[in-house]
């Protein structure tokens, strides 16, 4: 097992941006504690998912997602054209989210629960820019305000419950490998182990008590012009118990045109990437999620000649 850097949200910025490259340049990948999303907020919004999840699959079924609005329920999620053994809930901007009636205190918690993670993910692209040589407002403007950042809940079921239905076979995976397209990533992990890296072979990344894991997505590898890596990871599928977990996707306004950033591109080299748009990279690949059409259009497609 690869330890994954640990990172102090209360070290001076110097040190945090420091530990950010290091963990970043290898990694991609890193826990952070003494971060200001207190834990009593942690605890509710992972009890809320609980509970969300362990409803009737008719109440479930009753905020499902459709192909006109993504927010929502859904228990088929496809990545590289295999069902994730996973049920989700998504929400976010742009589009009506389909709270469960009755259930004000979901509402309530995961509405203050991704706001706070919003202005955390915030901060930590003002490091990410310091540390890639630009000012710390350069990355922020391209999330704020406009953004298309949204909260996923995940329920890894040890009990794959469409398992003998018409539904596409499952994968063994709860999630098969992928990197994350946004900017950062900010996850609750619950105390059930699942998620993996891979770093010279596969590892689990545990969850440490208190602490948030960060990664970073497609869009920062891109702006750092490969300094940073967004990690390829998975989730195993769940044996033993049940496991849940939070993600933030912190995403770009969909207007967004990324190309590496200037301060970022070292002066005996060049772009690695050409102008990439944010709404047309997202929307290629949620395709890939939604069904299968071949290949899913990845980063890599995006390189320029090296
Ligand atoms: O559940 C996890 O630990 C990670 C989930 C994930 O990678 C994703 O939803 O993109
Ligand atoms: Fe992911």
């Amino acid at each position: 097992m690869t330890q994954i850097p640990l990172i102090n949200f209360e070290d001076d910025p110097a040190t945090v941006r420091e530990a950010i490259i290091e963990a970043c340049e290898d990694y991609g990948i890193f826990n952070l504690v003494n971060h200001p999303l207190a834990n009593d907020i942690n605890r509710d919004a992972l009890s809320e998912t609980t509970l969300f999840f362990t409803q009737s699959m008719a109440e479930k079924q009753a905020v499902v997602r459709t192909l006109d609005n993504p927010w929502g329920y859904y228990d088929r999620e496809l990545t590289k054209q295999r069902r994730d053994r996973k049920e989700i809930f998504d929400f976010g901007p742009g589009f009506s989210i389909p709270w469960p009636a009755g259930r004000q205190h979901f509402r309530r918690t995961m509405e203050l629960y991704s706001d706070r993670c919003r202005h955390l993910s915030l901060d930590l692209l003002d490091a990410f820019s310091q540390a890639l040589g630009a000012e710390s407002s350069a990355l922020r403007n391209a999330f704020d305000p406009a953004h298309s950042s949204f909260t996923r809940l995940n329920y890894y079921p040890v009990n794959d419950a469409l398992a003998d239905t018409d539904a596409p076979a499952a994968g063994p995976l709860g999630i098969s490998e992928h990197t994350d397209a946004g900017g950062l990533k900010v996850l609750q992990q619950g105390d059930v182990a699942g998620l993996q890296i891979y770093h010279d072979g596969w590892h689990d990344v545990s969850p440490v008590k208190g602490a948030l894991t960060i990664n970073i997505g497609d869009m920062l590898q891109v702006w750092s012009n490969d300094r940073f890596k967004a990690p390829l990871h998975r989730v195993r599928a769940s044996s033993g118990s049940d496991r849940y977990s939070i993600v933030f996707f912190l995403n770009p306004a969909m207007d967004c045109v990324v190309t590496p950033l200037p301060s970022a591109i070292n002066s005996r080299d060049k772009p690695h990437y050409r102008r990439l748009s944010w709404r047309e990279f997202r929307e290629l690949r949620a395709q890939g999620d939604y069904g299968d059409y071949g290949e899913e259009v990845q980063i890599k497609h995006y390189r320029t000649e090296t």
